[in-house]
């Protein structure tokens, strides 16, 4: 273990430096040279050296926010630069530690720049008229969104708050579903519609991103101006909202911009993980407004919607990738879209850079650890166990043959999810609920699938514990 260090941007060159110091000098270096100086020295410039333990290094931050921060914007990239620098690093952890001198940009000079920074973004952004607005990614639009049994409605309601916003009944649009399902896909094809017309003004950011300009803004003595600006839109669009748990004020702040606007007749879209009253931990009232208007659910994905992806996504990428292939992919990746869109594109560029087509075993070898992390996040047993104290019945039930449907319901569900999150084949996953045949498991499979769709809360229920399982 080598020991905790403080360096700041001005610390050092290498060379006087132990090796950790030197690699984390290189590290600042990149971060800096990719992020700019503005955002370099608003928000990296705090982090401070930790200890590197057992191949984790860890990273200190002076406070909660500032981790938060840095742990949503630049966690991936700190961990790739750090991960190329040295080998012996597997892993970063972002902590908090206290009493640590916290470099905040300053009202005179930072905080400015920071200013002039939203500034300069919306000079560029030619997809938005609104001052505040991030530009939208005209990739995510309608056309490009495949429609399926698990996102039906979301996507109906989508396109009737691009028909017309602001109608009754539709406001605020409150979409949620688990990670990576197409949500903020769905909010910049509203905007990317709105905008079409050239007489709405949309803004779209996320919920960190109102929270970074809110403050901005209060460092910089300018909430007046950032509260105008955000009510003098007609549409305002606000990702991943869970972001705001915990974050008081700029609740608040987004509870009367929200207000504000709605009192006005504008539309408001919010998307989140979960619906508003799973949203623990946001303001009571603010949870309540949310749920005034439209609230649709994006379920997880089915094995026919993640086929239709893929072949929409393959066929775009022009690259031919046999119908093996994508069936193998729709099985193994189960998670979510984003994850399920990475790995095309990984078969694609690799089959692009080495000049040989696609197959199930180039596929195979290319997606190696990525399908291994996948098949070892959660296993049968995992599932029985959840599923049994969800149902409050015996864990031993899972194998017993009783029939009755208090256990048998739970036994097919605990099924239906061993097909669905592991890559356990029917007859495996037959031998581990009490060595049945695999009939059986085809039939539960099935059933379950068929009972989500007559039955909303028992979808619910499902979706749920999937959602337990998969962290
Ligand atoms: N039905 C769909 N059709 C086409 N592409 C989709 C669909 N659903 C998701 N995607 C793609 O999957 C990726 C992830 O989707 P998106 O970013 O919209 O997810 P999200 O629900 O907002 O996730 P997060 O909770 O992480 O914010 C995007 O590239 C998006 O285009």
């Amino acid at each position: 273990m080598e020991n905790a260090q403080y360096l700041d941007a001005s610390a050092s060159a290498p060379g006087s430096s132990s090796p950790l110091e030197t690699s984390w000098h290189r590290v600042r270096e990149k971060l800096k040279g990719e992020v700019g100086e503005v955002e370099y020295r608003t928000w990296l410039r705090q982090i401070v050296l930790g200890p590197l333990e057992d191949g984790e290094l860890i990273l200190y931050l002076p406070t909660r926010f500032l981790r938060d921060w840095v742990r949503s914007q630049y966690e991936e990239r700190l961990q790739t630069l750090w991960r190329t620098e040295r080998q012996d690093v597997q892993g970063i952890e972002l902590q908090v530690k206290r009493g640590l001198p916290e470099v905040l940009p300053s009202v005179e000079t930072d905080g400015d720049s920071v200013i002039e920074e939203v500034t300069a973004q919306v000079a560029t952004s030619h997809e938005v008229r609104s001052d505040l607005a991030v530009p939208l990614d005209p990739r995510f639009s309608f056309d490009t969104f495949i429609v399926g049994k698990p996102n039906e409605f979301a996507y109906a309601c989508a396109r009737r708050v691009a028909e017309k916003p602001s109608s009754p009944g539709f406001n605020p649009l409150f979409l949620y579903g688990g990670v990576g399902l197409g949500k903020t896909h769905l909010m910049h094809a509203i905007g990317s519609e709105l905008t079409k017309t050239g007489n709405v003004s949309v803004a779209y950011m996320s919920a960190e991103k109102f929270m970074y300009r809110f403050i901005a803004a209060i460092r910089s003595q300018s909430t007046m101006e950032f509260k105008e600006q955000l009510r003098s839109v007609d549409v305002l669009m606000i990702d991943d909202l869970q972001f705001l748990i915990g974050k008081d004020n700029t609740q608040e702040e987004f509870f009367h911009t929200f207000n504000a606007l709605v009192d006005a007749g504008r539309q408001i879209i919010v998307s989140a993980d979960k619906s508003p009253s799973d949203l623990s931990g946001l303001e009571d009232r603010l949870r309540t407004r949310l749920g005034c208007g439209m609230v649709a659910d994006i379920h997880a994905t089915t094995f026919e919607l993640r086929i239709s992806i893929l072949e929409a996504k393959a066929k775009a990428s022009g690259t031919h990738v046999p119908s093996k292939v994508l069936e193998y992919l729709a099985h193994k990746i189960t998670s979510n879209v984003r994850e399920l869109e990475g790995a095309l594109n990984r078969l694609v560029a690799h089959a692009d850079l080495v000049g040989r087509p696609v197959t199930l075993d180039t596929t195979q070898d290319v997606l190696k650890d990525m399908l291994k992390a996948h098949d070892r996040r959660v296993t049968i047993e995992e599932i029985q166990r959840k599923v049994a104290e969800h149902w409050n019945i015996r864990l031993t039930d899972m194998s017993s043959a009783r029939r009755a449907r208090a256990v048998a319901r739970p036994r097919q569900v605990a099924m239906f999810l061993a097909k669905q999150l592991t890559s356990r084949s029917l007859p495996e996953i037959g031998r581990k609920f009490g060595n049945r045949d695999h009939t059986t498991v085809m039939h539960a499979v099935n059933r379950v699938g068929e009972l989500m769709e007559q039955d909303p809360s028992f979808a619910e229920d499902v979706e749920l514990l999937r959602r337990m399982l998969e962290g």
